[in-house]
């Protein structure tokens, strides 16, 4: 029988980078643009963030709620002993500077530390201050841009040829054909990142390159998300004579990836307030933080999403990679609930809200089985049934 319509659409277009949920976002750019800064403002960490190119040489890690207005209702609903929202892991990695592939400023090393995170905040600066060192000289955006983005490909090709050239070896001299496919695949991101001078993630790969794309985690195929660090002022003001020129860029140049303007300086400064102080202080000024939209868009951009599980014990975010399935994200929970699954009950979080209770949702029809084909949707409710163990009855969570 031919599969039907329904699970047609279920087909989604494999993902490029790791597997798992354990991702995490690096923060990249020059030294001294505000990395560290931005790190701590997010982290609530203090990691040394100074006035000096190179103040970051071993990366930091952190992780960060990813604040989330249906999670606070849920834990306004039902008062659980325990609120668990999802997290954002965010590294602080070293400054990058012109030549660092071939072993300058910090150099090589700790390319393997952007090697080694899943998508990329790049920092940028923008914001003018006579007394914070710029490593080049004076405040170009748009020339800071080319710089990492051309460290990256470079690293990117180097790492690649060698790939390359070690396939090579087995293919064409000892004639293994099993590696043949990959050879091709090889062939073409060489051309891409030295013929065609493009990212990775710049090209078309289909399901089968991207299997072979994966093998190497290249830098240059990972999700990035620009920001853009202004001054307090121009925050405030919401002008900066490079915004438009590098949303232009990005336009020509990164289709598809995020811009987002804030300010290191401002966050910090509302940061100290108190909650209420912060609140009326944005509120007179019709300013907001930019904090909550950075983390949220970085946390896709890891092309990740969650589940709920709702009750009076928990309310939880369960992390799980876009196109799930409903045993795969049951399986997020206990691998019994996955090897033994049965079927999850799914309610969405908007039906919910407009119901206002579990028993509202079922009577309203809206309360769904759901089987092993399904795909798991951002902030779906969901109970799993399961079969604990070899035909010993029916647990639940
Ligand atoms: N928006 C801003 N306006 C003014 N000063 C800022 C802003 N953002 C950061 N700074 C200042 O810039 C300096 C460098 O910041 P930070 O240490 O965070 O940079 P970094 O990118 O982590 O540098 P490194 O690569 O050397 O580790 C600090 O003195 C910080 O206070
Ligand atoms: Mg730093």
């Amino acid at each position: 029988m031919p599969p039907k319509k329904a699970e047609a659409t279920n087909v989604r277009k494999p993902i490029i980078g790791r597997l798992g949920t354990n991702l995490k976002m690096g923060i990249v750019g020059l030294p001294n643009v505000g990395k560290s800064t931005f790190f701590n403002i997010l982290t609530k960490l203090q990691a040394a963030a100074e006035n000096f190119p190179f103040c970051t040489i071993d990366p930091n890690e952190g992780r960060v709620p990813v604040p989330d207005a249906r999670f606070d209702y849920l834990c306004e609903k039902y008062k659980p002993a325990s609120k668990v929202p999802a997290f954002l892991n965010v590294v602080d990695i070293a400054g990058l500077v012109k030549g660092a592939n071939e072993g300058h400023g910090l150099g090589n090393a700790f390319l393997s530390h952007i090697k080694a995170c899943d998508g990329i905040f790049h920092m940028i600066r923008i914001f003018d201050d006579e007394e914070i060192v710029h490593v080049e000289g004076n405040v170009d955006p748009i020339r800071d841009i080319g710089i990492i983005n051309e460290e990256l490909r470079l690293k990117d090709l180097e790492f690649i040829e060698k790939a390359h050239d070690d396939v090579e070896k087995k293919v064409v001299r000892s004639g293994d054909k099993t590696l043949k496919f990959d050879y091709e695949v090889l062939h073409k991101i060489v051309d891409v990142l030295k013929n065609q001078k493009k990212a990775v993630r710049y090209h078309d790969w289909n399901d089968k390159e991207i299997e072979v794309l994966n093998k190497h985690l290249l830098i240059t195929s990972k999700p990035i998300v620009y920001l853009l660090n202004m001054s307090e002022t121009e925050y405030i003001k919401k002008k900066n004579k490079w915004l438009p020129k590098i949303k232009q860029w990005v336009d020509e140049n990164d289709p598809g990836a995020t811009v987002i303007p804030y300010s290191a300086a401002f966050e910090y400064k509302i940061q100290e307030m108190g909650d209420e102080e912060r609140a009326n202080y944005l509120k007179e000024n019709n300013l907001t933080s930019q904090m909550d939209k950075i983390i949220v868009t970085g946390y896709k951009a890891l092309q990740l999403s969650y589940f709920f599980t709702a009750g009076e014990d928990e309310v939880k975010c369960w992390t799980i990679q876009n196109g799930a399935k409903a045993p795969q994200a049951a399986g997020r929970i206990h691998t019994d609930f996955e090897k033994g699954f049965i079927m999850a009950e799914v309610m969405k979080f908007d039906d919910f809200k407009e119901n206002g209770s579990e028993s509202a949702v079922k009577a309203a029809g809206k309360y769904r089985q759901q089987g092993k084909q399904y795909v798991v949707e951002d902030g779906d409710i969901i109970l799993f049934k399961f079969n604990a163990g070899a035909g010993l009855g029916g647990g639940k969570k």
